[in-house]
């Protein structure tokens, strides 16, 4: 028997695993019926016109569906948990030179979006981990340029020398200061309003500096000449600008100089600003990783990485042990690509009205890969091997010079003058021209959801990863809480899957062919997403409109076929509440999630094809617009109070609040046509419950266009285009059908 102190991780396969498999069997067979029953209506002789326009479109629109369906299934097949044991480690690893180094990447972008004091934040409670200092180097990735944020490092760094002693004396368990100061400590512990008050001013010297735009100007002396010369260096009358400047290279800290309050090591902390240039193309954060890919390895060049976003902080200081459970095991680490951490948001609201916990995506769905090749990269909390962006597992890919390939061994310090110069010349705009990053090394471009497509290449290599989900939440991110933020980022991501699949490495042609079947089809579901858009707007306004000029065009509740859509419908949703409800959720928050489903559906989904289809005819191009991570005091409120934010006219609330407005007319039409008479209820039973499904779900809506008058409610402008268009869109029906 293995040795159970050495013992560190293991695997617990579900038991609904069976369950899973057969209604898989089942729910396929019955798509197939549905199809079965969609041809014979077509070719039934009697059909008008109309009718078959009709049942053409609900075709497509249940084709797509089926993809979803049956692709959805393969997440079922063999879902596993694992559980990892990281108080073994000290069993193995006997000594702390013996611990792998470790690089952290935080990528920010914009001082505006991103306030520096959270970024800072993220910083400092990675810096603090539970892991032998000399082995962390922390690297800051700023697409600003901003001295706002190098100016809040440097403070940063100055309070990490206070920190982390102070965090590891008291066994701090949450290690982001601002999470800390914010939680009440039943216990008195030493020092801490000392620090408290440390951080405090800190926060008032940063966010005046943030506030006033400038650092040089503000009161605050800056005394040192290196210093100085690097503001300068970024300041707006040099023509420096977040778009065209040249790189920056700052080490706040390095390990083998710097000691904390009680004179140990302290780790390395390395603000980076590659060179921007407009004529260049920068690749948006995936460049951003790939910047830091080749400065760290001239620096450090630790075998392991974690990449985090400016806004993902440590809640937990033993993380990294965790990830080394499997690092450590020399059966798992030869293919192991990357051990992500789930995705963990602060701040949701009880309910999760927006569906922002993305339950089946982060954890349900997450456990179902896990069981096949691994979980898919979701851009924060992975730690990454090295190794794993330079080719496939048995051949290594090797970069353009040997200073950046993973094996090769640092020997110079950080601020060796040689080190400095090559980090620079690495991190140039034109460094990636004729070279292999992006495309073959690093972190893959070509998608808006470069970790998405990152870590499929890697698993159509070859790779594997793991998912590894503790009780407590290793990161907490922050969530949009204004409704037009959200799905702005949902477009984003949707418009980046439809790059992926009408890419040479589509997971469709070139996936089905590299992955495993049960793996290719869970990708295949993913980057199908987008085409909900599809199916969404056509069930939320065709069989309304059908309803309310009196076109039956479901079977009727005598017919066997009603059976049929009773058991898709009931099926899949009690397929989606199982899990959800089996994996920790409440009922309140699958109702949200699922209603989120359907206004991404009517929103995110169609402008994000709008968008690609534009982009595929020129005239549009793809950009990363950065989610705001700003609060904002009384929008906060209302979201806390479980309100949709709506507030800024923005064209994608015309599609949901027309829905709206159509469901509620077509449900009342056709309870008011059953009531006098005019139409047998069993002739349109399920469209009007379809319609009442969607009015139930568009509560919020009414509300925030009838009800409320607070900075959040619908803009007015929004209400009445969408009244028109739905009148436009009721004539266009009775035209065309
Ligand atoms: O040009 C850019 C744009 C963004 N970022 C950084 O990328 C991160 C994610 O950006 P954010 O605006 O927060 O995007 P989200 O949609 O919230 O992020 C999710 O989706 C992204 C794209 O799929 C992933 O990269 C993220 O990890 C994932 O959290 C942030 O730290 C940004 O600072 C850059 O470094 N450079
Ligand atoms: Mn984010």
């Amino acid at each position: 028997m293995e040795n159970p102190n050495l013992l560190l991780h293991k695997i617990i396969p579900m038991r609904r695993t069976w369950f899973n498999r057969i209604f898989a069997f089942i729910y396929t067979s019955a798509i197939f019926a549905l199809f079965y029953n969609h041809f014979q209506n077509l070719s039934i002789n009697s059909n008008t016109k109309s009718t078959t326009r009709i049942s053409i479109l609900m075709l497509l629109a249940d084709l797509v569906l089926a993809v979803n369906s049956i692709t959805y299934q393969a997440f079922r097949m063999c879902p596993i948990r694992r559980e990892v044991f990281p108080q073994n480690i000290p069993q193995i690893l006997k000594n702390e030179s013996e611990y792998p180094a470790l690089d952290i990447f935080i990528c920010t972008a914009d001082p505006y979006k991103e306030p520096p004091m959270g970024v800072i934040n993220t910083a400092l409670s990675v810096m603090a981990y539970d892991y032998p200092t000399e082995k962390l180097s922390v690297y800051v990735s700023d697409d600003g340029g901003s001295q706002l944020t190098l100016f809040a490092f440097m403070e940063a760094a100055k309070f990490a020398r206070h920190w982390l002693p102070f965090c590891r004396k008291h066994n701090i368990v949450e290690r982001c200061p601002e999470a800390y100061f914010a939680t009440q400590i039943a216990q008195l512990i030493e020092g801490r309003d000392e620090i408290e008050m440390a951080y405090r001013n800190m926060k008032i010297t940063v966010e005046k500096v943030v506030e006033r735009g400038d650092v040089i100007g503000v009161d605050h002396i800056i005394t040192d000449e290196e210093v100085l010369k690097t503001f300068s260096k970024c300041s707006g009358t040099n023509g420096f600008t977040s778009r065209n400047h040249p790189t920056i290279v700052q080490i706040l800290l390095e390990s083998c100089i710097n000691r904390d309050v009680l004179g140990h090591a302290l780790p390395n902390l390395i603000y980076l600003s590659r060179e921007k240039s407009t004529s260049a193309a920068h690749h948006f954060k995936a460049g951003a990783l790939n910047m830091l890919l080749r400065v760290s390895a001239t620096m450090t060049n630790a075998p392991i990485i974690l990449s985090l976003d400016c806004d993902s902080y440590s809640n937990d200081p033993t993380t990294p042990l965790r990830a080394l459970c499997y690092y450590l095991d020399p059966k798992i680490k030869p293919e192991l690509a990357y051990v992500q951490f789930p995705q963990i948001f602060h701040g949701i609201n009880k309910n999760d009205i927006y569906g922002s916990e993305w339950k089946s995506y982060v954890q349900i769905n997450a456990y179902g890969m896990d069981g096949l090749m691994g979980p898919n990269y979701i851009g924060t909390g992975c730690f990454f091997q090295r190794r794993a962006f330079f080719g496939d597992p048995l051949s290594i890919l090797l970069p353009e010079i040997p200073e950046l390939s993973p094996a090769y061994q640092v020997c110079k310090p950080i601020h060796d003058k040689e080190v400095l110069a090559l980090a620079d010349h690495v991190a140039s705009c034109k460094y990636e021209d004729q070279t292999k990053w992006g495309y073959e090394i690093g972190f893959s471009y070509g998608s808006l959801v470069e970790d998405f497509y990152t870590g499929y290449q890697m698993h159509c290599k070859g790779w594997k990863s793991i998912l590894c989900y503790p009780k407590r939440a290793a990161f907490l991110g922050s969530s949009p809480i204004a409704l037009h933020d959200m799905l702005s980022q949902s477009k984003r991501w949707f418009l980046g899957y439809f790059e992926i699949i009408f890419c040479k490495y589509s997971p469709i042609t070139y996936g089905l062919r590299s992955l495993d079947l049960l793996q290719a089809l869970c990708y295949i579901h993913y980057v199908s997403w987008p085409i909900w858009s599809i199916p969404v707007p056509i069930y939320a306004f065709l069989p309304q409109l059908a309803l309310i000029n009196s076109l039956p065009i479901f079977p009727k509740v005598s017919d066997p076929w009603f059976y049929l859509y009773i058991f898709l419908f009931v099926g899949a949703f009690m397929q989606e509440f199982l899990d959800y409800m089996l994996t920790g959720g409440t009922i309140p928050k699958w109702w949200n999630y699922q209603k989120s489903w359907l206004i991404r559906g009517l929103t995110s989904f169609p402008f994000a094809m709008f968008e690609y289809i534009l982009g595929c005819f020129g005239f549009s191009a793809p950009g990363f617009n950065v989610t705001s991570k700003v609060v904002d005091d009384e929008q906060t409120s209302w979201y806390e109070k479980g309100y949709f934010v709506f507030g800024v006219p923005s064209p994608m609330f015309l599609t949901i609040t027309m829905a709206a407005i159509i469901n509620l007319v077509a449900f009342s039409c056709g309870i008011e046509r059953v009531i006098s008479g005019k139409e047998r209820f069993d002739n349109v039973f399920l469209q009007i419950c379809l319609a009442g499904f969607v009015v139930i779900h568009s509560w919020p809506l009414y509300e925030a266009i009838l009800l409320r008058t607070d900075k959040g409610k619908m803009p007015l402008k929004i209400t009445l285009t969408s009244v028109a268009l739905v009148l436009v869109l009721c004539i266009v029906f009775s035209l065309v059908f």
